[in-house]
């Protein structure tokens, strides 16, 4: 589980993130929804630890991330927005690299990698060397890099930012299976349909703040809308930015 309380982050006279409060459940996926310049990948950023909040406090499984990052670390699985992949290495090496960063051994790395080619059909592609990959082979290379330390909380930034109709499908399959394992599964994206796709509950974020949250449900009948659509843009308070 992760619980966010009143996040803070501010670049200069930018307030990127200004008082952001929500919780993902384990079992659930939790879509961070917000057009661009939201504050999404920055609260993300704060919550995998790789920046330190102005003010605020993140919670993974109930350990403060101020407190003992490397703990909280171990908890999640990251797929940042830049996937960062090491491009003389092939995919296995990826993959086998941050397992052993993990302080995993190579048999259980092995075993693990193996379930995420069959999960996310990388039997094609895990022997490469991922130089030259395609958008889609990247990300699945990225996702099972970010998995190969089987983490019970998943935070994706963007995850389906430039794949094709079939390969967003299979990201969507592959969403759904880790939250039927019972994870906490998180992800961020400036497209409602996606969101609306996928997501048990949606926390809408605009200009740094949380303006509504809940389930599809519950957001049409907090904006007295019976158009998601029209809700999600209701609690914006503009259709800009919102659209794919
Ligand atoms: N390192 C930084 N230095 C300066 N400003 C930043 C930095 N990171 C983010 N910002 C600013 O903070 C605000 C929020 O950015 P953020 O990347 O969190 O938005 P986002 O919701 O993820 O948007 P997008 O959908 O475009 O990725 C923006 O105004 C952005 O320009």
């Amino acid at each position: 589980m992760i619980e966010v309380l009143d996040l803070h982050k501010a670049f200069g006279k930018v307030k990127a993130v200004d008082g952001v409060s929500f919780r993902a459940n384990d079992g659930q996926i939790t879509g961070l929804l917000g057009p661009n310049g939201a504050g999404k990948t920055t609260s993300l950023r704060m919550l995998y630890t790789l920046l330190r909040p102005d003010r605020g406090q993140v919670l993974v499984d109930g350990v403060d991330a101020a407190k003992d990052p490397e703990a909280v670390r171990r908890r999640l699985g990251v797929l940042p927005d830049s996937r960062g992949l090491y491009k003389r290495l092939s995919s296995r090496e990826n993959i086998r690299y941050f397992g052993r960063l993990h302080g995993i051994d190579d048999a259980t790395i092995a075993a693990r990698t193996q379930s995420l080619v069959d999960a996310l059909d990388m039997g094609d592609i895990i022997d490469r060397r991922t130089e030259g990959f395609s958008q889609g082979q990247r990300v699945k290379t990225a996702i099972a890099r970010a998995l190969v330390h089987d983490p019970r909380n998943v935070i994706l930034d963007e995850p389906t930012n430039g794949l094709d109709v079939m390969a967003t499908r299979a990201m969507r399959r592959f969403l759904h299976q880790l939250r039927d394992e019972g994870r906490c599964v998180l992800f961020s994206s400036h497209i409602m349909q996606e969101v609306a796709a996928l997501c048990d509950r949606i926390v809408i974020i605009a200009h740094g703040r949380v303006v509504a949250e809940g389930t599809a449900d519950e957001l049409r009948a907090q904006t007295g809308e019976t158009n998601l659509e029209d809700a999600f843009v209701k609690a914006i308070g503009t259709e800009e930015g919102l659209m794919a």
